[in-house]
């Protein structure tokens, strides 16, 4: 269901853009540069830039002079670069957004923070947990920010989720499950299929690790208890599917035991129904209730937290489209997770209080876990740039 819900995605943020216009920007806003003419651009950046009064479009770079140039025209961009060396060298930009393939994204960020300029990198962070540790080292030297664009975890529905988990009137935790598919299957060619890309189905549908550890407040499990990789038919050390168990040791001191499933060719029901309800989302078992977090990747469209009495069945149903515990009177309804991260991304570099962020260490976690997993499964770790290990 991924890539239909990255189309409605792409919808709401074009009408929402177009509906809701930032008006006249401050007078110095500050100026993104974004790296590659992704896919992903228009909803995880562009759209949410155009809402921001602090944030102007000013340069886009590709491989190529056209397309750059195409895009700018596309978008209202002010400049285009027909290489990502050009753009760093513009002193004018401010931010870099980096939606290259995973495995180039360590490359770009060390090259975007030594020209120094604050980053904003795709998830996954970078292809291993070697690479996110030498970026963010480059990161602390440099003093410029940098930060994964987790922007699920910056919706308010992702804090109010949190928050009922923390409450404590449930129990503690016993067990989390969390899924990420995609039917129609990931299109043959893409890049998520390719090894020296830092492909594989766990690489690109990180959400569930991620959607794991915030649920628990965990760094990385205290052992991977066992990791089946459904292997690609054209390279054997692409991860087409991952199926995972872990043992997180809670703060508290208690294990809990977490499965997290990923499929980037999820087979239809029956062969004949595409499962378009399987959207990625996380269940959480209490000692007396089940929470579920539905569409916890993009809550915009669509989501909600469901909490079932385990002894009576009942279930109650919430949303948190606005507000909540972190933003309170910050936000709109029709704001998507990348328009709140880019909001708490703009704080930051403001020098202001984010209401939510996702640090370095966070990150390197993130990747020491993603790692694990791939080591268990008998697969080889995403290949390394060779700046990350001189
Ligand atoms: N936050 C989110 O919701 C999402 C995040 N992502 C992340 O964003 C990144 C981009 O994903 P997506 O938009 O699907 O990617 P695309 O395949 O659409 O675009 C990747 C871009 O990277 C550039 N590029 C540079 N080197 C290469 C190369 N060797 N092969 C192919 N492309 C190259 C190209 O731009 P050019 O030719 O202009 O240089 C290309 O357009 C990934 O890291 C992914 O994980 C993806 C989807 C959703
Ligand atoms: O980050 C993502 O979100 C949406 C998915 O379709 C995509 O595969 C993934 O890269």
């Amino acid at each position: 269901m991924a890539l239909t819900l990255q189309a409605l995605t792409f919808a709401h943020q074009f009408t929402t853009s177009w509906l809701h216009p930032a008006g006249k920007k401050t007078d110095r806003p500050l100026h993104i540069g974004v790296l590659s003419s992704a896919t992903i651009n228009a909803a995880a950046i562009i759209h949410p830039a155009e809402t921001h009064a602090d944030v102007l479009l000013y340069g886009i770079a590709s491989r190529d002079a056209r397309t750059a140039r195409t895009h700018a025209q596309a978008y209202g961009f002010l400049k285009s670069y027909g290489s990502y060396d050009e753009l760093l060298e513009d002193p004018v930009v401010d931010i870099v957004y980096i939606s290259t393939p995973n495995g180039l994204h360590f490359e770009w960020a060390y090259k975007s923070l030594e020209a120094g300029k604050h980053v904003l990198l795709e998830k996954p962070f970078t292809s291993n947990a070697t690479e996110a540790k030498k970026l963010t080292a480059k990161a602390e030297q440099s003093g410029k920010i940098l930060m994964e664009a987790f922007h699920w975890q910056f919706h308010p529905a992702a804090h109010r989720f949190r928050q009922i988990l923390e409450d404590g009137r449930y129990g503690k935790i016993l067990s989390t499950h969390a899924l990420m598919t995609s039917t129609p299957e990931v299109p043959s060619g893409d890049i998520r299929w390719q090894y020296d890309l830092a492909g594989g189905s766990l690489m690109d549908m990180t959400y569930v690790v991620s959607f794991t550890r915030y649920a628990l407040q965990a760094g990385t499990p205290k052992e991977v208890l066992s990791a089946k990789a459904r292997l690609s038919k054209h390279d054997p050390r692409i991860d087409e599917a991952m199926e995972a168990a872990m043992l997180f040791r809670t703060k508290e001191d208690y294990d809990v035991h977490s499965t997290v499933y990923t499929d980037m060719a999820r087979g239809w029901k029956l062969y004949i129904i595409p499962r378009l309800w399987e959207l990625p989302s996380v269940k959480v078992e209490t000692e007396t209730t089940t929470i579920y977090f539905y569409n916890a990747m993009m809550p915009h469209i669509y989501h909600y937290i469901a909490i079932t009495d385990k002894a009576t069945g009942r279930t109650t149903y919430e949303k948190q489209y606005k507000g909540g515990p972190q933003w309170k009177d910050t936000g709109e309804t029709y704001w998507s997770t990348y328009r709140y991260q880019l909001e708490a991304f703009v704080d930051k570099v403001r020098g202001r209080e984010p209401a939510h962020w996702v640090t370095n260490q966070d990150s390197i976690l993130q990747m020491e876990t993603i790692d694990e997993v791939y080591k268990k499964s008998g697969l080889p770790l995403r290949p390394t740039s060779l700046r990350a290990v001189e």
